[in-house]
């Protein structure tokens, strides 16, 4: 694979850099990155990773045959702004939310190959659920570069894009609800008299154990459930109570709403776009 510029030296870049090096996807020195301005990331990165780092963005552009954009939403034009006069048709990568291919290519003044991502943040540990999205100017080869570069840090599905702010509010962001209903289960420990430590150990364990189940046994998770509830016994009880609380509807919910928020920002940084290239 060809050099990798990183603009955005965050989390989620240094997952993805992680990922790579740990992955042997990419040698350290075939990666460059940069910030706004904080030096002190940088040379942590540096001592990390051992990858090339600089404030200089012509240098990092020039270098690089992909960009990667890793900057927060908000930041998507200054720095944009900051790379557009050294880009001249590199594959742009971008994991930012809600930041259409559409509002990027605007903001480039030109019409490069665009890629969308969508990952999440266990990307850090190699385990990202991530969803593709590619305009057309990508090239076959450029899309199975992308999802090569994906797999690196979990797995990687190419979507369309209009299919992004349903993978955002699902998976994107889907981790957090994981944690949210974790967080339930140990107050729901302390309350039935379970002390914090074992509590985490059997919950950990049993949400882990279920996911491989789910991976493994090649079961719908509609079966695994029935295979855990006796009849009359104690699931049966328990499930009882999520459907009088309305578990499904508030899941279906909360899915919709992150994924209405998703088109939100996403017309939101549209306008911002519109309203400071007119
Ligand atoms: N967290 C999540 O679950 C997910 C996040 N994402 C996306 O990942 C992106 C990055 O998020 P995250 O890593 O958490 O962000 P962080 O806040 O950790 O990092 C942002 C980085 O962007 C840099 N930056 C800001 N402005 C500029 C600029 N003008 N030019 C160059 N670099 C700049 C910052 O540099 P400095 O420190 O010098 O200011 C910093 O290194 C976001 O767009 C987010 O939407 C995508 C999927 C999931
Ligand atoms: O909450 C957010 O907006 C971002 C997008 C997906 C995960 N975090």
């Amino acid at each position: 694979m060809n050099k990798i510029g990183v603009i955005g030296a965050g989390s989620m870049a240094e997952a993805i850099v992680s990922g790579l090096i740990k992955g042997k996807l990419m040698a350290p020195d075939q990666i460059i990155i940069s910030n706004r301005s904080n030096s002190e990331r940088l040379f942590e990165l540096e001592t990390a990773y051992g990858v090339k780092v600089t404030h200089d963005k012509k240098e990092v552009i020039e270098q690089s045959s992909i960009i990667l954009l890793a900057m927060k939403p908000k930041d998507v034009e200054a720095g944009i702004n900051s790379i557009k006069d050294y880009v001249t048709n590199q594959l742009i990568i971008s994991v930012l939310a809600g930041v259409s291919i559409a509002t990027i290519s605007q903001i480039f003044e030109k019409d490069l190959p665009v890629v969308r991502a969508m990952p999440n943040t266990s990307a850090s540990i190699g385990k990202s659920a991530t969803a593709i999205a590619a305009n057309n100017k990508v090239t076959a080869d450029n899309l199975q570069a992308c999802k090569t570069l994906f797999e690196a840090i979990g797995s990687c599905t190419v979507v369309k894009e209009a299919q992004l702010d349903a993978v955002t509010g699902l998976s994107g962001s889907g981790p957090a609800y994981l944690y949210y209903f974790v967080e339930s289960l140990e107050k729901a420990a302390e309350e039935v008299g379970l002390e914090g430590q074992i509590a985490r150990e059997l919950i950990l364990q049993t949400i882990a154990g279920a996911a491989e189940m789910l991976t493994t046994s090649g079961k719908h998770a509609s079966v695994l459930r029935k295979e855990v509830t006796s009849p009359n016994g104690t699931t049966e009880a328990g499930l009882t109570m999520l459907k009088d609380k309305n578990f499904e509807e508030a899941v279906i919910s909360c899915v919709k709403r992150a994924t209405e928020r998703s088109e939100e920002l996403k017309e939101m940084f549209a306008k911002t776009v519109i309203n400071t290239t007119k």
